[in-house]
């Protein structure tokens, strides 16, 4: 019988298997011929992130890095978004051992994707705010999906985002640029963000942008792989000491922030906005 631990199914014909994990809203394939792993999410309708889905993609990258897979494609499920980033739901009126709890997991994930030494990239096959924005830009590269947005909006919401969740984005792109987008909370288009590099390609289907990721992950085929993740591990140890110095504090201020009720009252208004939208 199957469990759920650490079974490995054969998923579709030969050439892929699907990694059983412990887990429901994330699920892992592998693909048989590249040994290159992709990590789709699927917490419909937008992936929004509770703390089951930031719990799923730390036990599915623990899988991949243990299952000496050579590299990771992120992507989503839904045919228009990628993530949504925080579930918003779920930090309205609630207490503040949950908001502790959302943002410590939020931190896990990050230092994870960003820390980890295997290749990574992201399949961005749908709208990428936020959080969502956060987890394809701990990614060493991106490939987007034309027509939809991608950004750090933030201070469009009257919140500050602490510097690690700002870093992947402010690595990617000129300080410059990036100073204005965050400042703006700006949300790119997918060709805005081509342009800016913030997304290295842009692919027509889902297919391709998995194709195009794994390309990038083959590229290091040639490449030692312990030199590798060495190498790329040093570029972001900064921001990973910078990180570890404050987490603590970071979570201290994040529930207090969140918890505010001016922040709650802002939720509020925003998740009611979210709800007429789609009444419209
Ligand atoms: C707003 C205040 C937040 C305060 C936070 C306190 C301090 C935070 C510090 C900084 C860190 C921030 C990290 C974050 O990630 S915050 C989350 C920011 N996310 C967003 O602003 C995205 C909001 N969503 C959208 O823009 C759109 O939904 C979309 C992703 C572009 C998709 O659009 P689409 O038209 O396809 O879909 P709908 O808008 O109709 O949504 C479908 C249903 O999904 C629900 N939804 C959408 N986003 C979220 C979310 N982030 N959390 C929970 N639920 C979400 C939406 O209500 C619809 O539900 P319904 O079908 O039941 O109506």
């Amino acid at each position: 019988m199957l469990h759920s631990n650490l079974l490995r199914l054969v998923a579709r014909g030969s050439s892929s298997r699907l990694m059983s994990t412990a887990t429901k809203l994330t699920t892992v394939e592998v693909n048989d011929e590249t040994g290159i792993a992709t990590l789709t999410m699927n917490r419909p309708p937008v992936n929004s992130q509770n703390v089951q889905l930031l719990l799923d993609l730390q036990a599915s990258i623990s899988e991949i890095e243990n299952n000496k897979s050579r590299g990771l494609i992120l992507t989503s499920a839904h045919s228009n978004v990628f993530s949504a980033g925080l579930d918003i739901f779920e930090m309205y009126n609630t207490d503040v051992e949950r908001l502790r709890t959302v943002w410590t997991e939020l931190q896990n994930v990050w230092i994870a994707l960003y820390g980890t030494s295997l290749p990574t990239a992201a399949a961005i096959n749908g709208h990428a705010p936020a959080g969502g924005c956060l987890l394809a830009t701990a990614c060493e590269y991106r490939v987007m999906r034309p027509n939809f947005l991608i950004g750090l909006n933030e201070a469009q919401l009257g919140i500050i985002a602490p510097k690690w969740l700002m870093s992947g984005f402010t690595n990617v792109l000129p300080k410059r640029v990036a100073e204005r987008a965050l400042t703006q909370g700006r949300m790119f288009t997918t060709q805005e963000a081509f342009e800016a590099g913030l997304v290295d390609e842009i692919a027509s289907s889902k297919e391709e942008a998995v194709e195009k990721c794994a390309a990038f992950i083959g590229s290091f085929a040639k490449v030692n792989p312990l030199a590798r993740g060495l190498t790329k591990l040093q570029f972001r140890a900064d921001n990973i000491k910078e990180f570890e110095k404050i987490r603590e504090k970071d979570v201290a201020d994040f529930a207090a922030l969140a918890s505010s009720p001016e922040v709650q009252k802002v939720m509020g208004t925003y998740l009611e906005n979210l709800k007429n939208k789609g009444k419209k």
